[in-house]
C-alpha cells in the first residue's frame, strides 16, 4: 500500500494552510500527526481522505482510504442505533440505499464484539458515553476495511482504559498490513505507541522515526 504526498499544498479558498509537503507514509505501520492548534493536522487528513482538493501538488494512494473525523464533528442529527452506525461502514460496497444482507449484519456484530460493544446493537448512539460512541465508530471503520485508515484525534476526551483498547485495534490494523495515520496531542502516547511521526507547524515540518522527531519530553510539548 502506497500513500504519499508530492508538493502537497492544502488550504481554504486561495489561502494555503500547509505548503509543499513531500513524503511517503510508512506502509503497514502507525504514523502520528502532531503539532499545535491550527497547524493543519485536520486539514492534512481531509486532503489525504480526498475531501479537500489540493491547491497544488497531489496525494497518491493505491488503495481505499477510510477516515474517522473528530468526535466533535460527529452529530448523526437523527436517532441512529449502534448497529445502523456500524452498517454505514458498508456504504462503499453497497451504495447509500442498498439493502443490507445477513452477512453484512454478521460482520457488523463481529466488529461490535471486537470493540467491546457486543449486545449494544439496538442502543441509540446519542445515549452512549463518549468512549462507547468512539468504540462504535471504530467498529464502523473496521467494516469500511480501508487499506489506509485516517483518524483525527481519536483519543480526545477518551479515558486510559478505552484508549488502551482502541490502541490495540490500531496495532492490529498495522499488523494486518494497513497504513494507520492518527492525529494526537498526547505526545507521551505518541512516543510510546507510534513508530513514525509527522510534526506540522509552520515552517518547522519534521517527518520520520518518532524518536528523531520527538526526542524527549519538552516543556513546549503540545
Ligand atoms: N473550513 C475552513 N475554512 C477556512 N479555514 C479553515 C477551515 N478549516 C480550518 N481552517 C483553518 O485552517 C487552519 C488549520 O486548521 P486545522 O483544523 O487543520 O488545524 P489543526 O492542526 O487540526 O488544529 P487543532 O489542533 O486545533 O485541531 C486554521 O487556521 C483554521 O482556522
Amino acid at each position: 500500500m502506497t500513500l504519499r504526498v508530492e508538493s502537497l499544498t492544502l488550504g481554504y479558498g486561495a489561502t494555503p494552510v500547509l505548503r509543499g509537503l513531500d513524503g511517503a507514509f510508512a506502509p503497514a505501520a502507525l504514523t502520528a500527526v502532531v503539532g499545535p492548534n491550527g497547524a493543519g493536522k485536520s486539514t492534512l487528513l481531509k486532503g489525504l481522505a480526498g475531501l479537500l482538493p489540493p491547491l497544488a501538488g497531489r496525494v497518491v494512494a493505491d488503495g481505499t482510504v477510510a477516515y474517522l473525523p473528530q468526535q466533535a464533528e460527529f452529530d448523526p442529527g437523527f436517532p441512529l442505533t449502534v448497529l445502523d452506525l456500524v452498517l454505514l461502514g458498508h456504504w462503499r460496497q453497497c451504495g447509500a440505499f442498498a439493502a443490507i444482507g445477513p452477512g453484512q449484519r454478521a460482520d457488523a456484530e463481529r466488529a461490535l464484539a471486537a470493540v467491546g460493544l457486543a449486545g449494544a446493537e439496538r442502543r441509540l448512539i446519542g445515549a452512549l458515553s463518549l468512549g462507547q460512541r468512539q468504540r462504535a465508530r471504530f467498529a464502523r471503520l473496521m467494516i469500511e476495511d480501508g487499506a489506509v485508515i485516517l483518524l483525527d484525534e481519536p483519543f480526545a476526551a477518551i479515558d486510559a482504559a478505552t484508549t488502551a483498547d482502541l490502541m490495540a485495534i490500531l496495532h492490529g490494523w498495522a499488523e494486518a498490513g494497513r497504513t494507520v495515520i492518527a492525529v494526537s496531542h498526547d505526545l507521551d502516547l505518541v512516543r510510546r505507541a507510534f513508530p513514525h511521526t509527522l510534526r506540522l507547524g509552520g515552517d518547522t515540518i519534521a517527518w520520520g522515526p518518532t524518536a528523531t522527531v520527538l526526542p524527549r519530553r519538552e516543556a513546549a510539548d503540545v
